[in-house]
């Protein structure tokens, strides 16, 4: 009886293991039935060999801080349009102008990739936002960029910069190598404060140097918790005590976001009761406060969005500024005759936010510091099948991360792929090259608002601080700018800092003893 009843027990067990069993490779090949087409696209394509559980992502454990660049450029030269698996997600990583440009102008595959998470310990507003959430944010802020906006930030870059000037003669004794990133930082976080927010902050003359040091912080654990698949689980990254450093390092931006949100009401509301009939410039707070009081934004996520705007406007423009005098100082004869373009169009006096336009080398300039050293790359989760050509159909489900450093150096566009040469952007130059493979700012629904005014804010802080100051270094110019290592924090940053030796010129308009 014991016997049969054992025996009974155990057919029972093993039906139940059977149907188990049976019902996981249901799922399965439910699974691989409905994502045939990605199975499909990830054998046909080229990509480094999968395993089980990591998929092809052991290639990111050799990543640190400062060799992200390095180890993606190896990877590309492998497989130029690979297939990874990451994490048991498809990846599609390439620098294929036609895959980018593809991807770029349509409509539809404007999502962005799960790795954007990350970025909201910064704020959940624009930069992570998908669907109707960024549609709607989206429509609110693209009135803040139109020309007649931009026009009107004459007088604050002429008073901030005046500020930025006094405030490097402290370092200027032509002997010392000075890091440049947070004062010039801490300039166009005042540029944005007053052209975005509407609040005149004073944040260089109020020594706020810990918006600079902590954002530059907090962009780094982030970019390092993206490529660092032990610190992605939320536990692991409480229980380090990463996530409590983090809210504490971006503490005082959200601080300052309520105390703008707050002046700008008050503004708003004394406005009103005073009845002046003065037009209100549509500024990026303006729009934003509109959108607030009709209900379409809640108050909480004015603050998110604010830091963001804050975050966007600020760091990318002193990143590229800071390269730029760090290029001067170590290339002086670029310097020389962007110093000599400036000097020309004033005479040696003050340049102008109209005069910006005129300095056609300037924008060269910024445009090849902007190729070798802007964002690096994006992520985009397809959300439709992106036709590339009759051959490739990239299916929906894949996520695609464009490699902008790649097409940017790619030598089938740029004479000179690795070395610093303005001239890539003289106007023959740009005209020969197809459209699409220059997008430092993007193309198509989701490329960035802010480009024109970084252009903007950017020549004009450094036309105006050349006509003042000459720029020298320690440091050789790398002759092969590609092949070195850097940091990653939103953009491309040297392993070495912003480093210049800087001295007043004599003939510097506001020196005592210029003649
Ligand atoms: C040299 C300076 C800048 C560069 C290279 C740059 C580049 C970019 C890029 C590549 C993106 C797309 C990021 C992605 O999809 O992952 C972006 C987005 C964005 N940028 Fe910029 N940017 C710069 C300056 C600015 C400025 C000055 C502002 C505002 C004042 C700004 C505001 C934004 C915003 C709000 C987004 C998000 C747009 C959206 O998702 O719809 N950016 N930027």
């Amino acid at each position: 009886m014991k016997l049969l009843e054992a025996s009974l027990e155990i057919k029972a067990n093993l039906l139940l293991w059977i149907g188990v069993l049976t019902m996981l490779l249901v799922i399965f090949f439910k699974q691989r039935w409905k994502h045939r087409k990605i199975y499909k696209f990830m054998r046909t394509m080229p990509g480094p060999p999968s395993f089980p559980l990591i998929g092809s992502a052991y290639f990111a454990l050799k990543i640190t801080d400062q060799n992200l660049c390095e180890v993606l450029r190896e990877q590309m030269e492998k497989y130029p349009n690979g297939c990874y698996w990451i994490k048991n997600e498809p990846w599609f990583i390439t620098g294929d102008p036609k895959v980018i440009t593809a991807l770029l102008s349509s409509s539809q595959n404007i999502h962005k990739t799960q790795l954007y998470d990350y970025f909201e310990a910064h704020g959940s507003g624009i930069f992570c936002a998908n669907g109707d959430s960024w549609r709607k944010i989206r429509k609110t802020i693209n009135p803040s960029f139109r020309t007649n906006v931009l026009n009107s930030f004459g007088a604050s870059f002429s008073y901030h910069t005046k500020t930025f000037i006094e405030k490097l003669n402290e370092f200027a004794d032509g002997e010392k190598m000075v890091d440049l990133f947070a004062p010039v930082h801490l300039c166009t976080i005042d540029f944005v404060c007053e052209n975005m927010m509407g609040c005149r902050m004073e944040i260089q003359k109020r020594n706020m140097m810990f918006l600079s040091t902590n954002l530059e912080k907090s962009s780094e654990m982030i970019h390092t918790r993206i490529f660092n698949f032990l610190l992605q689980p939320d536990l692991i990254y409480t229980l380090l005590g990463k996530k409590k450093e983090l809210q504490r390092l971006v503490q005082g931006m959200r601080d300052l976001a309520k105390e703008m949100i707050e002046l700008r009401t008050k503004y708003r509301e004394e406005t009103r009761l005073s009845n002046t009939n003065s037009e209100i410039v549509p500024i990026f707070m303006e729009n934003l406060l509109n959108s607030v009081e009709s209900g379409v934004t809640s108050s909480e996520r004015a603050v998110d969005e604010t830091v963001e705007m804050f975050i966007a406007g600020s760091i990318t423009t002193a990143t590229t500024a800071a390269w730029i005098l760090k290029i001067f100082a170590q290339r002086p004869e670029i310097q020389e005759r962007a110093y000599k373009e400036i000097m020309e169009i004033n005479n040696g006096q003050e340049i102008t936010l109209e005069d910006v336009s005129k300095l056609t080398y300037l924008e060269m300039v910024v445009k090849e510091t902007l190729r070798h050293f802007g964002i690096p790359f994006v992520g985009r989760a397809l959300v439709e099948d992106l036709q590339v050509d009759e051959k490739m159909t990239i299916p929906a489900g894949v996520s695609v991360m464009p490699i902008l450093f790649v097409l940017h150096h790619d030598p089938a566009f740029w004479e000179k792929p690795n070395e610093f040469y303005p001239d890539h952007f003289s106007q023959i130059n740009e005209q020969k090259r197809p459209k699409g493979v220059f997008v430092p700012f993007l193309n198509g629904p989701r490329h960035c608002p802010g480009n024109k005014y970084a252009y903007q804010s950017v020549k004009y802080l450094i036309a105006n601080t050349l006509l003042h100051y000459e720029f020298s270094s320690d440091e050789e110019a790398p002759v092969d700018i590609q092949n070195a290592n850097y940091r990653i924090l939103f953009m491309v940053w040297p392993l070495t800092g912003f480093r210049a030796k800087i001295r007043r010129r004599a003939n510097s308009p506001s020196n005592p003893q210029a003649g």
